[in-house]
């Protein structure tokens, strides 16, 4: 059985989401965030590496190949890993609408185990806006971008400033990340007015 909570269920006033005019071309790989991310960072020799790339509408394709680190039962795909890659293909649609957002809800159905070696074919999209809230969905299939739905999620992605990591985050991180070059011009590159 599947269902949406009322938390995210978008308001009667929530609007269409907006393309932004500066948003990576259909079909041009959005590239890693962060480098020592667990979902697409190359840093990380058991994470996801899950490359994104963008759509025509405020959508996102990605794949993910399951291997034997993400196990949670013998052979198969761990739940939470599952739901990381779900959460990190919503994350990023935030390319698209030029803002930093982070996962305020996630929702996920499991509806088909995945064994190792499996790869999941992604795809989210913005269903709505409302202010800082960011309404969206997303769907894991095996065999092919048109095969079975193993996983589906909607979640709640909240926007913030840049100040969230900067206050939030382990100084160590924070002061390696603001002294890359490449890492501020990543985080720009999601912000309307950086
Ligand atoms: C130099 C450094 C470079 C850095 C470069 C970074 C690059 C870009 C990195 C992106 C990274 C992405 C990676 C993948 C996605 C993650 O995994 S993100 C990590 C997981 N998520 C988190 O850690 C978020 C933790 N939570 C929080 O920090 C805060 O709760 C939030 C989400 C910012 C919200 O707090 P807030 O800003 O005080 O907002 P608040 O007023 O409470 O809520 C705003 C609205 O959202 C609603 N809301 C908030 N939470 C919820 C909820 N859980 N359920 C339903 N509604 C909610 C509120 O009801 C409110 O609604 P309205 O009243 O406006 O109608």
């Amino acid at each position: 059985m599947s269902g949406t909570s009322a938390r995210l269920t978008p308001p009667a006033d929530a609007v269409k989401p907006v393309r932004h005019p500066d948003a990576p071309a259909p079909g041009e790989l959005l590239g890693s965030h962060y480098e020592h991310c667990f979902g697409c960072g190359g840093g990380q020799p058991h994470g996801l590496h899950l490359q994104a790339t963008a759509g025509e509408g405020v959508n996102v394709t990605a794949e993910f190949t399951v291997k034997p680190a993400h196990q949670g039962a013998p052979g198969l795909a761990h739940g939470g890993v599952l739901a990381t890659a779900m959460d990190e293909a919503l994350g990023a649609l935030s390319w698209l609408l030029r803002v930093i957002a982070v996962t305020g809800r996630l929702e996920t159905d499991y509806v088909l185990p995945v064994p190792v070696d499996t790869v999941l074919f992604l795809e989210a999209e913005v269903t709505a806006v409302h202010g800082r809230k960011i309404y969206c969905r997303a769907t894991g299939r095996t065999g092919g971008a048109e095969g079975p739905v193993a996983v589906r999620a909607e979640a709640l992605f909240i926007e913030v400033k840049v100040e969230h990591f900067i206050d939030n985050g382990r100084p160590e991180e924070i002061q390696a990340a603001m002294s890359d070059p490449d890492q501020i011009r990543r985080a720009r590159a999601f912000e309307v007015n950086p």
